[in-house]
């Protein structure tokens, strides 16, 4: 494998007592696409979210993009800028329209002069295929664009890794297609580091490389899709898998 761009050796984070991530060792290649599943409490968002310090792990090392996560705030800057994050519920500014959404973080943090993040926005805007809503606040549109917003939105950041963190699980059924759909291109086309928590076994046949299953923040197992879900090797994964693939 070509030098990881995160790696995991031994992390372990507890909420007081509770020891919600359990000796995880994990290697991510750059480029490579990740789903990871499992059952509600089993540690996943808690496992990503460590990967942008939106959570500190206690014990074991964290390295993402060749910067060891540590108590450092500058070094949590750095990798809040090279990591991005799309949120189950949006987190947009519902004051600032579309285009000041996805321009505030480019012309503030990365002081980028307006007029080129303001071209780098409509770019991306047409990417997620909703240019025309530009001017719009949030609250006027469907769930389905405000997530595709806060998709455009991280990527004019230019990130190198992209987390998703249940990003279709807050949609209505007609609008989680939509999502995906610009997920999977993005998959695709990119050649970004994606890693995904969700339930959409599709998306990941479609577009993983491979696919993680943790439970009771353990990774119990880990594979390519097909053998993953055709072969499951461990019981828990197959009383998993019987639940969400009826
Ligand atoms: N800030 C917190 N303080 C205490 N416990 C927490 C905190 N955040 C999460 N937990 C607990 O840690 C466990 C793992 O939570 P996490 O959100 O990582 O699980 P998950 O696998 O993503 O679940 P879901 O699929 O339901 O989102 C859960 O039991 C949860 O209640």
């Amino acid at each position: 494998m070509a030098e990881p761009i995160i790696t995991m050796r031994d992390l372990n984070k507890w909420y007081g007592q509770f020891h919600v991530l359990k000796h995880i060792d994990l290697e991510v290649a750059p480029g490579e696409r990740i789903v990871v599943c499992g059952p509600s409490g089993s540690g996943k968002s808690t496992l990503i979210r460590c990967i942008n310090r939106l959570e500190e792990h206690q014990q074991g090392q964290l390295i993402v993009n060749g910067t060891e996560l540590t108590n450092d705030i500058k070094n949590v800057e750095t990798i809040r800028r090279d990591v991005g994050m799309v949120f189950q519920h949006f987190n947009l500014f519902p004051h600032l329209t579309v285009l000041e959404n996805l321009t505030l973080g480019p012309v503030w943090v990365l002081k980028r002069p307006k007029a080129e993040a303001e071209q780098t926005a409509m770019k991306y805007l047409e990417r997620v295929r909703i240019p025309e809503q530009a001017n719009k606040y949030p609250g006027q549109l469907s769930g389905g664009q405000q997530q595709r917003v806060a998709i455009a939105r991280s990527l004019c950041m230019s990130p190198k890794i992209m987390l998703f963190d249940e990003p279709t699980s807050a949609l209505d059924p007609e609008m989680v297609k939509e999502v995906l759909d610009v997920m999977v291109g993005l998959a695709k086309e990119s050649g970004m580091t994606m890693l995904c928590v969700t339930h959409e076994m599709g998306f990941a046949r479609k577009v993983a490389d491979r696919v993680i299953f943790m439970d009771r923040g353990e990774i119990i197992e880990q594979n390519s899709p097909d053998a993953f879900f055709d072969h499951p090797q461990n019981e828990r994964t197959r009383l998993f898998l019987s639940q969400i693939l009826h």
